[in-house]
């Protein structure tokens, strides 16, 4: 039939290709089929079978417990458009508080049923979809509510057949040959017998969940091009060349995968990738009140959630809420004095008391010796692959951690919850825990088992047999502690993370006692807990990343630690800074409720030089805006935000509990309009600000007359207006100026210069500088070539004269250039190369560490290797940079030095978009002088 673009036509009604037309090529056997039953009894059938299918589901498990109806527990989640196929290193519980970096895309939200709908002004329809999303956010779920709202009518009706795999099932199949035609009558059966045999003129849907659990290799490199569905081969084939295109390219395919796993389909083939960011704020409670109909029950369910941080995080995954509701549910029927759980820990052994019903009548825990030796055995299986990282078992796994596939299978129906059999159409068994951090829970819990029962520190690989016996108690059991902490935090990729909290939760005598019968020898003492505590806040003092200390901060909240909130709380009148953390929007969530948390007493936050986009603006201004914050102090330099986030800021402004003084926007687009909207706040009654700092932000004299009129109506507190580097023009000046002279305004300390047009460009650019080499300090092995913009490392040495400013030793140069003020400028990398800022005092002549850029007090560098920026130096220390970003050559690098304000910052230059590497923060004592080192094989270009 003929086609409309690379799609056909909606099936139905639609003009263009007739039925029978589209229809008759594709029917085998015209006995079993008239083209009537393709077009809809087929379609009919397969709806009818995919309804029974997915209404009902079983929450959090598999095929255990009672079945629930989807449409009942359903609520509405976040979906992004946008993100990556890269890989993220961070623990996935942990990527809930942090987000995409890509900055200056504000996020847009997709309606589930919309997946395959092109936002406008994208002109391509979108074939392939990639979903993210952490474990238990909710993909399962959401591809079975568009493959039931499509099947009882609701939704995308042009679609005539949709085809929902999993992974799981097709690893089954690795080692059977199927065409793609006898793989979709294997799995629905409706399709064979209407002898359906292409798909090519139907409007098709394949759905594949979980690419997380795929065992096949996906080779797309190597496997061979397929385009005809009739032919056999591997699964493995067939799903790479549907996924290329090859293979019905007509046909829509939608992928779901956990983060880590998304890489494994080239970007090429991905016309668009969406991210499940689980529950808001609202939908979170929308949860619960749907959960617990009793309103009372539900809204105090809800408050004690918010009361913890850590619970209030996990809580915007949809299976935390589950495994939480489950929990308070079963500890307000049955408390009899005691407290809700607080802590995750707490959670989790409430969990598994529940689940694995040790509790009998009353509130008796008692551990049979069966359910003891399972929850061991479940637990050795858990770390066992925990450090495989793996999630998904298959019956040989089970066997080789010694558990008895029949004994968990009766087991599983104590521990249905916890960990799940399932049985793929009459294949092998596969078990998982209901959750990652289930796994995680019970890993963690078997380390402490093993400890207390046997003394063998299983977190340490070798150990001798003397260490196995000689137990010397609290010492032993400290070693054990931090042998845990110093193994989480060396991870690469945060794996350990929640192992590590609920691994230290477990060592709380409360916590244990919750567990009688299964840790019978209560091991640490609190005297160990507390130096504990001590040794987490001696690495918490270290230079350890972002997400690294945010976790080891969950720790000291699952040893029930108060003393560092105390002691921050205590040093608050300094506040906090966190600049150049890597925040990201979904630190935003985290820092708004904590400042809008009573006992918060935070005065000063400096979030500078994050990528915190509007949308991270949006969410912190909810927070400081709240009645309880006592935020004074509010910096947010080159945050990467734009005129949006005046609007949040000034109804901040304008909000009569805020007690913000100081706000510092320098270094955003906000432009003229944005100080519109900022203006509106500070002409409110209500602002009390007494600083502002707007340097840097595309201001012209616009904008300044209307800061003037705000200021007019509202003199009394604003005393500092810093406008330097933007472009007021001699009225912006003035009408500003005749306000200092004014009685009535306080304004006393008002910055203009730099001004002049050039300051309008956005971004860092505006402060571009043409650096100029010189050439007395060239080292004899850099060739200069391009009008000297071009340094290349040579090993035939070069002519140049004597001179005593030239490095002689190390292959080095510097620039002529001493900045002392804003400067940025852009390098191209071929090879390894220091991209360094340096004092003239720098020495020249020898091969000490005196000389080379960043292994000394007198400069400070970027290490950019051949696969792209890698470390940062200074003082001989070199601090690793987490970059997951794929390289590409050259590497482009720009740097930015803001003098007077003590920050040196690199980024990434990828097509035109910057991407924050590091920054470093000190204090500048001498003129800054870019420089250069050059490894043997490599070149560089000034831009
Ligand atoms: N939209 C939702 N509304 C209510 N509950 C939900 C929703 N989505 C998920 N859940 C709860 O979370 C549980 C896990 O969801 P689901 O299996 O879809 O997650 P997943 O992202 O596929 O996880 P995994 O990566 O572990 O396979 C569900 O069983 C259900 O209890």
């Amino acid at each position: 039939g003929q086609k409309v673009g690379r799609f056909p036509k909606p099936f139905l009604g639609g003009s263009g290709t007739t039925v029978a037309q589209g229809v008759g090529n594709h029917i085998c056997n015209r006995k079993v089929a008239g083209s009537k039953n393709l077009v809809t009894v087929c379609p009919r059938k397969l709806k009818s079978k995919l309804k029974k299918k997915f209404q009902c589901v079983f929450e959090g498990i598999a095929k255990a417990g009672n079945p629930t109806l989807l449409n009942q527990i359903d609520t509405e989640l976040c979906i992004t458009e946008g993100g990556t196929a890269e890989v993220n290193d961070e623990h996935e519980v942990r990527q809930i508080e942090t987000a995409s970096r890509k900055p200056d895309r504000p996020e847009k939200t997709i309606r589930r049923e919309d997946i395959f709908k092109a936002s406008p002004g994208r002109d391509e329809p979108i074939r392939t979809v990639l979903t993210k999303g952490v474990a238990g956010i909710g993909k399962t779920l959401l591809t079975q509510k568009f493959t039931l709202d499509w099947a009882k009518d609701k939704a995308n009706q042009d679609i005539q057949f949709i085809f929902p795999f999993t992974f799981r099932e097709l690893n089954v199949l690795k080692e059977e040959k199927f065409s793609l035609v006898e793989l979709v009558h294997h799995f629905f059966t409706e399709t064979k017998k209407a002898g359906i045999c292409s798909f090519e003129d139907f409007q098709v849907v394949f759905i594949f969940d979980g690419l997380d659990e795929c065992r096949l290799p996906l080779d797309f490199h190597k496997n061979e091009i397929l385009t005809d569905p009739r032919k056999p081969t591997s699964v493995d084939v067939l799903l790479t060349n549907l996924i290329r295109g090859k293979l019905v390219p007509t046909a829509r395919i939608w992928i779901t995968t956990r983060p880590a796993a998304a890489n494994q389909i080239p970007p090429q083939y991905v016309d668009m990738v969406t991210e499940i960011r689980g529950f808001t704020d609202p939908q979170m409670e929308e949860y619960f009140r749907e959960r617990f109909r009793d309103e009372e029950k539900g809204s105090s369910i809800i408050s004690h959630i918010k009361t913890s941080q850590s619970l209030y995080i996990m809580c915007h995954i949809p299976v935390f809420c589950w495994i939480t509701a489950t929990v308070l549910e079963d500890v307000l029927q049955t408390r009899e004095g005691r407290q809700l759980p607080k802590t995750l820990t707490e959670m989790y052994i409430n969990f598994l008391v529940v689940q694995a019903k040790i509790r009998k009548l009353k509130y008796d825990p008692h551990l049979s010796p069966e359910s003891t030796r399972m929850i061991e055995s479940l637990g050795k299986l858990a770390f066992d692959q925990l450090q495989k990282a793996n999630l998904i078992f298959y019956e040989s796994d089970l066997t080789e951690c010694g558990i008895d596939i029949i004994a968990a299978s009766i087991y599983s129906g104590v521990l249905t919850q916890i960990f799940r059999e399932e049985r793929v159409l009459y294949q092998e068994k596969v078990f998982c825990f209901t959750h990652l951090s289930v796994q995680e829970f019970l890993a963690a819990l078997y380390v402490h088992l093993t400890f207390i029962n046997s003394g063998v520190n299983v977190l340490e690989q070798q150990q001798t047999t003397s260490q196995k016996f000689k137990r010397s108690q609290s010492l032993d059991m400290l070693i054990f502690f931090q042998s845990a902490v110093d193994k989480a935090i060396t991870s690469p990729n945060g794996h350990l993370d929640l192992f590590l909290c609920f691994f230290l939760g477990l060592s709380l005598q409360t916590n244990q006692t919750l567990l009688r019968g299964l840790l019978t020898q209560t091991g640490s003492s609190s005297k160990t807990n507390q130096e504990t505590v001590q040794y987490i806040k001696e690495k918490l003092s270290e230079n350890l990343s972002a997400e690294k200390s945010i976790n080891l901060f969950h720790c000291l909240n699952e040893l029930k630690d108060r003393s560092l909130v105390e002691e921050i709380q205590q040093s608050l009148r300094s506040g906090i800074n966190m600049c150049t953390c890597n925040l990201s929007q979904r630190s935003c969530e985290a820092l708004s409720s904590a400042l809008s948390s009573q006992s918060c007493r935070l005065r000063e936050l400096d979030l500078s030089n994050n990528n915190l986009q509007d949308s991270g603006v949006k969410l912190l201004s909810a927070g400081v805006e709240s009645a309880h914050c006592t935020l004074e102090t509010l910096r947010l330099y080159g945050c990467f935000l734009s005129e949006r986030s005046c609007e949040s800021l000034s109804s901040v402004l304008s909000s009569q509990s805020s007690s913000l003084r100081d706000l510092g926007l320098s270094n955003n687009n906000l432009q003229d309009s944005g100080v519109k909207l900022l203006s509106a706040g500070v002409k409110s009654p209500h602002c009390k600000l007494a600083a502002l700092s707007l340097s840097g932000c595309l201001i012209t004299e616009e904008g300044c007359s209307s800061l003037a009129s705000a200021l007019s109506s509202n003199p009394f507190h604003l005393r500092e207006l810093d406008l330097s580097y933007n472009h007021p023009g001699d009225s912006g000046i003035n009408v500003l100026s005749d306000g200092l002279k004014d009685p009535h305004w306080r304004l006393d300390t008002l910055r203009v210069e730099p001004a002049g047009v050039q300051w309008l460009t956005p971004g860092l650019k505006k402060y571009s500088c043409q650096l100029t080499i010189d050439t007395n300090t060239v080292h004899r092995e850099l060739k200069l070539s391009d009008n000297n913009r071009k340094v290349t490392r040579v090993i035939e040495e070069q002519s140049y004269p004597d001179h005593p400013d030239r490095f002689d030793v190390h292959p080095q140069l510097l620039c002529r250039n001493g900045l002392t003020g804003r400067c940025y400028w852009e390098v191209e990398c071929r090879g390894d190369i220091y991209i360094s800022v340096s004092y003239s005092g720098i020495r020249r002549k020898g091969g000490s560490n005196d000389c080379v850029f960043g292994w000394n007090d007198q400069s400070w560098n970027l290490l950019c290797s051949g696969d792209g920026p890698r470390s940062v130096w200074h003082n001989n220390k070199e601090t690793s940079i987490s970059s997951s970003f794929s390289s590409s050559v050259p590497n482009r690098v720009a740097v930015y030095v803001d003098f007077p304000a003590g920050t040196l910052s690199f980024y990434r230059v990828s097509s035109d978009i910057l991407i924050h590497l590091h920054t470093f923060n000190t204090t500048f004592t001498e003129p800054l002088y870019p420089g250069f080192y050059v490894w043997s094989g490599s070149s560089m270009c000034l831009c």
